[in-house]
């Protein structure tokens, strides 16, 4: 390292290279070995994971992927790049800002490497979960040590903190949601807000996450001053035999249509960039849900993405932490 460069890294969760049923095995190999997501003993989890999940779902994610793949990839990683130039641009020649996955590529050790090779002695990580759970932001942590561990001259670093309740988040949310929701061909009746799903067993042992989604949610909807949209909230994504946070969304959303909603919105507040669980998740299977019993408008709001209302508020809270180094 040769001058005193100041870089950010960006990190999401990652990806597969390709909506193939190979790539989407190596992929759930990895995320799905990681003692942060799934708690189980490694003795008895990787024969489950080897013998039966790697053998049946790589090849029922890949069609799901295939639905939502872009000509620039994967969605999650087309946004997280398009987030990556975006806040370049914002923050000047100063700050070199790069992106990392936690799982797949770039991997994050190589993300760090390559901004100290480039001259940064202080490095900003920015895991782009607004709500913390040790699933998402602490395992990020952890990798990022990892590769501290190996070097004999680590840079200075900071990281990001959670920002579920951040003025500035919840300000451009409700921008964004509401500018959205007014340009519906429709007015919704209710507003779901999905969160992605943990095993309750997670909050129980106290984890922050669930209070972090409440919280978010509840800040939400005061900024958004909606009276006449009634909002729930409810969890995605449930893996697994455990049992998860609820309400589950699949189960709202028939539920909603069932007891006479007929017009639905669903946003995903806690997802930086639109993605698998967003697009197909929520924007093919949740609408199948909510029309399949007797539901008859349906919306699936896009995330913060590399919009203005995002970009803005992602340049605050990295700025607000580079303070002093820049
Ligand atoms: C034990 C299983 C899982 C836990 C716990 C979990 C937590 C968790 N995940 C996200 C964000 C994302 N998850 C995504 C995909 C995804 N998640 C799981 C399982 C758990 N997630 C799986 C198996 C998958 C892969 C897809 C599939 O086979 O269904 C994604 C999208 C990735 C993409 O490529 O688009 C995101 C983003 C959070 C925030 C979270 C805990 C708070
Ligand atoms: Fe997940
Ligand atoms: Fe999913």
């Amino acid at each position: 390292m040769s001058s005193g460069k100041v870089g950010v890294l960006l990190v999401n969760l990652g990806t597969p290279d390709a909506p193939d049923a190979r790539s989407v095995r190596r992929y759930l190999k990895e995320f799905l070995s990681d003692r942060r997501v799934v708690e189980i003993p490694a003795l008895a989890w990787q024969p489950i994971l080897r013998g039966v999940i790697l053998n049946t779902r790589p090849k029922r994610s890949a069609r799901a992927y295939a639905e939502v793949w872009t000509d620039a990839g994967s969605p999650l990683a087309a946004i997280t790049a398009a987030q990556t130039a975006a806040l370049q641009e914002r923050l000047g020649a100063g700050v070199q800002v790069a992106y990392a996955m936690r799982y797949g590529r770039p991997a994050i050790g190589a993300a760090l490497q390559a901004l100290m090779d480039d001259g940064c002695e202080r490095i900003l990580l920015a895991p782009l979960y607004p709500q913390y759970s040790a699933a998402t932001t602490a395992t990020v942590v952890d990798k990022a040590a990892d590769t501290l561990r190996t070097m004999r001259w680590q840079p200075a670093m900071r990281t990001l903190p959670p920002y579920h309740d951040d003025p500035v988040y919840i300000d451009a949310l409700a921008a964004d949601i509401g500018a959205q929701i007014d340009a519906l061909d429709f007015a919704p009746e209710v507003l779901v807000l999905s969160f992605h799903g943990m095993p309750e067993r997670t909050l129980l042992l106290g984890d922050p996450y669930h209070c972090h989604c409440r919280k978010t949610a509840r800040l939400l909807e005061a900024a958004l001053r909606r009276p006449d949209l009634r909002i729930e909230t409810a969890f995605q994504s449930r893996f697994g035999r455990a049992k998860w946070l609820e309400p589950a969304t699949e189960t709202l959303l028939a539920e909603e249509a069932r007891n006479g909603t007929r017009r639905l919105a669903i946003a995903a507040p806690g997802f930086a960039a639109d993605c698998l669980e967003t697009l197909e998740e929520l924007g093919i299977r949740g609408r199948a849900q909510f029309e399949g019993a007797g539901g008859e408008r349906f919306a699936a709001l896009a995330c913060l993405n590399a919009g203005a209302p995002g970009m803005d508020m992602l340049e605050t809270i990295v700025r607000r932490e580079l303070a002093g180094w820049v």
